[in-house]
């Protein structure tokens, strides 16, 4: 499954509304640049009134005010323009805040289950790729977008003020200049996208080698994800091949009117002037105003294809906002600690259940042991009751609310699951620890610390809670980094947890010792713990076997093994092992 990607009217729909949601500063904006444009349409309308007042005879005087009064012009202008650009860019800036916030607010509100099925490559991608693109056109691209059309629009009607017809021959190259980026624009969406696409997928390929490094190495897998790779670099370099022919069509054109416009004011105006239709000063004027019009249609032209680019990076970046929500807090508040699941089907592929109908009541504070041959959906079941994913069918209800109905926080309160996959965070170990709750203090930090064993290695540290961890930082043991987990769900504090092969990769030494943090934490919690080793099964209160995707047996280990079921040929098995 991939991630959505916005069409043209939804991404114009987001566009308009930022647009109408920052009126008031664009405005303004427009309007520092309209004046700013003004005062340069000074300089070359005196240059023509110059060279009609020398032909006509004039005073050294008059030149010498002309020419001050072109020096206070090109002056304000300055000034005017450096505000402009000041307050463009803090706007552009401010913009840009949002929407990255905004992103992000998306991205980690996305259902788990999307980003497993997705992959992270795409989401990656998007996230730094497309948001850097779109980051240049907000920036850069708005502001400069507003600064070529008033100026555009205004020295055209100054030209057309000052002389309609020598005017005219401006106009020569436009046909072309249309043209040219008709053909571009038409063909530059669709040539991005796939070049947007190629990169998400090399971006995929090398953060799954880095994420797998160990499996890559273990089965000696190098050679050929190299070869992915560099499958990945050739499509991506064939697709910035499509949209560098593009652009060596569009350049060039643009060049060549750029070229033809003032060479044909020129030559009709010189020879309008020379029949005496126009004076010299108007032709001057007009070739000037060409020559200042190069700047800001290639800026037009240059922001135009970023600006089409950076919109497939905001389809891209809109898409991720498309994502059906997998669940809705009702604002129904749960009547008890009670969950309950009746009826529960999970299909990871539409049609393929993997669990067919599942009911379990959990007794509140009671120790659940789940067992059963690989593959028969026991993490799955286990998802299903930390309500990470929404069953396919049925429900698991806590105090009769669904899970997937209550807010991720109050959701996580209520059960949580536990695995032993136990990312560090870059930052400090208070840091990692906050993440279960922003407001604890240092106090209860150590606290939880301590309920699960490891304050005393957090103290031997040099800055104690403030030791910086994760990648580039100090690196923990597996056991530290679990303990550290474990210490998260002392702050989270729920009622439930599912705990799914949580010390199963831990050697015994280091198992047996964070067995004893794990006891710490579940003192008086219902636990639901799927079970790879049977004295897990022997010491629970119940143990339920899940079989092909069903629960089959049902009961204590001692009412299991006299029933003589699948659970006693498992126990006597393990016995004889
Ligand atoms: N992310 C997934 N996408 C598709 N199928 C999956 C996924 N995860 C599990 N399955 C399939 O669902 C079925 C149940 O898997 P599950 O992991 O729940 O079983 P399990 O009893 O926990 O197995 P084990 O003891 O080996 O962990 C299996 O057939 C498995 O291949």
């Amino acid at each position: 499954m991939k991630l959505p990607i916005a069409d043209a009217r939804t991404t114009w729909r987001y566009t308009a509304g930022l647009i109408r949601s920052h009126r008031r500063d664009l405005t303004v904006i427009a309007a520092l640049h309209v004046l700013a444009a003004f005062a340069g349409l000074v300089g070359p309308w005196l240059l023509g009134r110059l060279v009609d007042d020398v032909r006509d005879g004039t005073t050294a005087g008059h030149v010498r005010d002309l020419v001050l009064v072109a020096a206070v012009a090109i002056l304000a202008r300055a000034v005017v323009q450096k505000v402009a650009q000041q307050r463009s860019m803090a706007f552009g800036e401010t913009v840009f805040a949002a929407m990255r916030e905004e992103f992000l607010d998306t991205v980690t509100a996305l259902p788990l289950s999307t980003v497993e099925r997705a992959g992270t490559g795409d989401l990656v991608a998007r996230t730094t790729n497309d948001v850097s693109k779109i980051q240049n056109a907000v920036r850069f691209g708005v502001p400069q977008l507003v600064v070529a059309v008033v100026t555009i629009v205004l020295t055209v009607a100054a030209c057309l003020v000052l002389s309609p017809l020598v005017s005219v021959a401006m106009f020569v190259g436009l046909p072309l200049l249309l043209a040219v980026t008709r053909w571009y624009l038409r063909r530059a969406p669709a040539a991005y996208q796939s070049e947007s696409a190629t990169y998400a997928q090399l971006n995929g390929t090398v953060t799954e080698s880095v994420e797998g490094v160990r499996t890559v190495d273990a089965l000696d897998l190098g050679a050929r994800r190299d070869g992915r790779s560099d499958g990945d670099l050739a499509d991506a370099y064939a697709a910035e091949m499509r949209t560098l022919r593009l652009r060596t069509v569009l350049f060039p054109g643009v060049d060549l009117t750029f070229v033809l416009a003032p060479v044909a004011v020129l030559v009709w105006g010189g020879f309008l002037a020379s029949q005496g239709t126009v004076t010299m000063g108007a032709v001057t004027a007009v070739v000037m105003f060409t020559f200042q019009l190069t700047g800001p249609v290639w800026n037009l032209v240059y922001w135009l294809d970023e600006i089409s680019v950076s919109a497939v990076s905001l389809a891209r970046i809109i898409g991720v906002r498309l994502v059906p929500p997998d669940r809705t807090a009702s604002g129904a508040a749960p009547a008890s600690g009670d969950v309950v699941a009746r009826g529960v089907r999970y299909a990871y592929r539409e049609g393929h259940d993997v669990l067919h109908g599942v009911d379990l009541d959990l007794r509140p504070g009671e120790r659940l042991a789940i067992v059963g041959p690989s593959g028969a959906g026991k993490s799955t079941l286990g998802r299903m009751l930390a309500g990470i994913h929404p069953p396919t069918g049925g429900s698991v209800t806590v105090g009769g609310v669904p899970l997937v109905d209550l807010p991720l926080d109050e959701l996580r309160r209520r059960v949580a699951l536990v695995t032993q996959e136990h990312h560090v965070f870059v930052g400090t170990l208070a840091d990692n620890l906050r993440l279960a709750d922003v407001a604890a203090g240092d106090e209860r930090l150590r606290e939880a610390l301590a309920a699960v064993d490891a304050l005393d290695w957090v103290d031997a540290l040099p800055d104690g809670l403030a030791t910086e961890v994760g990648s580039g930082g100090a690196v923990l043991t597996p056991a530290q980094a679990q303990q550290l987990a474990l210490a998260r769900l002392v702050l989270l504090d729920p009622d439930v947890l599912v705990l799914d092969e949580a010390t199963s990769l831990l050697d015994p030494r280091a198992a047996r010792h964070l067995e004893r943090s794990l006891a710490a934490v579940l003192r008086g919690r219902t636990v639901v713990a799927i079970a790879h080793r049977l004295h897990t099964a022997h010491d629970a209160d119940r143990v339920a076997v899940v079989e092909d995707g069903r629960i089959t047996e049902l009961g204590s280990h001692d009412e299991l093994v006299t029933a003589g079921g699948s659970y006693a040929a498992l126990w006597r098995s393990w016995q004889h092992e």
